[in-house]
């Protein structure tokens, strides 16, 4: 048998060495970088080319990044942009005054799924007591100001559990001991039949105000209760599908029935500063929507700013929260807006203890396999500018609604 000479076989050796600690390194740094600096990285080499491959299809058929129960895909048979880049985040996060610092998250490739960012090894019910865990010291955490929300320099791995650490962190749970109409209930566990929530103090509907209440941080009850419908993440297929003339949209991908919960409207939240002692306030809302507006009139980037106004029982006052989700979202920040009102309705789902409710969004009628989901996103003011709508609905007034936050 013909031996190689030893000093090729220890050249060859190290060669492989070498190869497999780039592959190594780039299975750990790639899947951090945003999609110009991947297709920078996957000119460098053919391995890199490779890598870089594998990471932009699984970023195309996951958008959630495995956060949510279900695969969420990406569909465009228009161009060639494969998925949408923004930073996810399952639930509601208090933004703050650094949040220009939020730009990365690990999004890898299909083979770490199964690894520590995995949906199995930390699903829905982990992700659901780890923010009720964090949640509930969510309040000396917001009044000691903590503003470091640097998910790139303080995740050093890519660990799902870090990440989540970091966004629920700040996860908008802020828990209102001194009030105790407020407190929860002490049921094990509420008892639902159809719509209705039977012997549990904090089930309240207000249709026709739009309001809900569930249980919440303050109840003795965990996620398996009748009365938390909205806590328990997306329970419906959908997909991401792209319009040539509206963008992304969010898309059914089974049969939806009237009423079911489809998702809720995360983002960064901007609250009320009476609420903080932070600056984010209607007028970084406005300052945000500014900078969005002009970006959008050059055909840069698609605003996901949501103002959303909770009328209190008086009707004198109203409690007035921005959900910005156009660089922290979830998948909701894909819905685009119909004039005829679209197939969904929301509904603001108030939890026991907790001070800022959420908006969800219901099916509004049966929904069939493939059609688009959309809402309303407000009335429409006579305006001589704005964005053209594109609904295709009988009664399109032609321009998109406008909040002048
Ligand atoms: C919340 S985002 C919806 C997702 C967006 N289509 C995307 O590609 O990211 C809102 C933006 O989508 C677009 N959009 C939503 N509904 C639309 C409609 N009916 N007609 C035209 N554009 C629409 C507008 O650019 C709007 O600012």
């Amino acid at each position: 048998m013909w031996e190689q000479p030893t000093r090729n076989r220890h050249k060859k050796t190290t060669e492989e060495e070498k190869q497999s600690r780039l592959c190594l390194c780039a299975h750990l740094i790639l899947p951090w970088l945003t999609p110009p600096e991947l297709a920078n990285a996957s000119l460098t080499c053919k391995t890199l080319l490779k890598i870089s491959k594998s990471i932009t299809n699984h970023r195309s058929l996951h958008a959630s990044r495995s956060f949510e129960n279900l695969p969420i895909p990406f569909h465009n048979t228009l161009d060639k942009i494969p998925y949408a880049y923004f930073i996810y985040t399952p639930s509601q996060i208090i933004a703050s005054s650094s949040s220009h610092s939020l730009q990365r998250q690990f999004w890898g490739p299909s083979s770490d799924a199964r690894g520590p960012n995995s949906a199995t090894q930390l699903g829905p019910d982990s992700v659901g007591r780890l923010s009720q865990e964090i949640g509930n010291n969510y309040c000396s955490e917001l009044v000691s100001g903590n503003d470091d929300d640097d998910l790139g320099s303080k995740s050093r791995g890519p660990s799902r559990l870090s990440q989540l650490t970091q966004l629920d962190a700040h996860s908008v749970c802020i828990v209102d001991e001194s009030d105790e109409s407020v407190s929860g209930c002490e049921c094990e566990e509420c008892f639902e039949v159809g719509d209705e929530i039977f012997g549990c103090p904090c089930f309240s509907e207000l249709e026709e105000l739009g309001i809900v209440s569930e249980c919440g941080p303050s109840c003795e009850c965990g996620l398996g209760c009748g009365n938390r419908s909205t806590q328990r993440g997306i329970l419906v297929r959908l997909k991401i599908m792209r319009d040539v003339k509206k963008g992304w949209g969010l898309f059914a991908d089974q049969l939806i029935r009237q009423g079911q919960f489809v998702c809720e409207y995360a983002g960064q939240t901007l609250i009320p500063s009476q609420l903080t002692r932070e600056l984010l306030t209607t007028k970084e809302a406005r300052r945000r929507q500014q900078i969005y507006d002009e970006l959008a009139s050059h055909g840069g980037i698609s605003s996901a700013l949501l103002v959303i106004r909770e009328h209190l029982p008086s009707g004198k006052a109203c409690l007035r929260i921005n959900i910005d989700a156009t660089r922290v979202g979830n998948i909701a920040r894909f819905i685009n807006h119909s004039c005829d009102g679209g197939n969904l309705s929301t509904m603001l789902v108030r939890s026991s203890g907790a001070v800022l409710p959420r908006l969800c969004f219901f099916a509004s009628k049966d929904i069939k396999e493939g059609k688009e989901l959309t809402f309303s996103y407000g009335e429409i003011r006579v305006r001589s500018k704005g964005l053209p709508c594109f609904c295709g609905s009988s009664c399109c007034f032609g321009i998109l609604p406008s909040e002048h936050t």
